[in-house]
């Protein structure tokens, strides 16, 4: 849009990130398992890569959780009926959060395993 400025942006930008927050279980799971996370990373004193590592899975997590609350709310506006394709859309946009769940509980392991064994 002409004429936004940037502070608008951000402040739309959390606007959404607050009402998903509010609204989706499964982002403040997310939240609070990065937090947990983070807090165990100081603990353990991670080096400087398994920090970027740790905060891009983490990162790619949420993000994705955003990314698939969006899709939720856009199928729910075109459609309240069952549509098959409605359901492929939330099934695939969920799908995308269990792979990145997956492989962060994977890369997680891997990287306290050497720092708490
Ligand atoms: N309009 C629709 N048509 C067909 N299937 C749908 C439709 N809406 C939802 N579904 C099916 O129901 C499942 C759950 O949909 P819902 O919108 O409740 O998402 P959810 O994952 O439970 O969301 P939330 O994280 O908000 O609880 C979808 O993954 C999809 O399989």
């Amino acid at each position: 849009m002409r004429g936004v400025r940037e502070r608008d942006r951000f402040a739309w930008a959390w606007a959404g990130m607050k009402a998903a927050v509010k609204e989706e279980a499964h982002l403040r799971f997310h939240l609070a398992a990065a937090v947990v996370a983070f807090a165990v990373g100081g603990i353990v004193g991670l080096s400087r890569w398994e920090w970027i590592v740790l905060l891009l899975t983490a990162g790619a997590v949420i993000t994705l959780e955003l990314v698939n609350t969006a899709v939720e709310r856009t199928v729910d506006l075109v459609t309240e009926e069952f549509h098959p394709l409605a359901k492929a859309a939330k099934d695939i946009a969920a799908a995308a959060v269990l792979v990145a769940a997956g492989l962060a509980v994977i890369i997680g392991g891997l990287l306290f395993w050497p720092h708490l064994r």
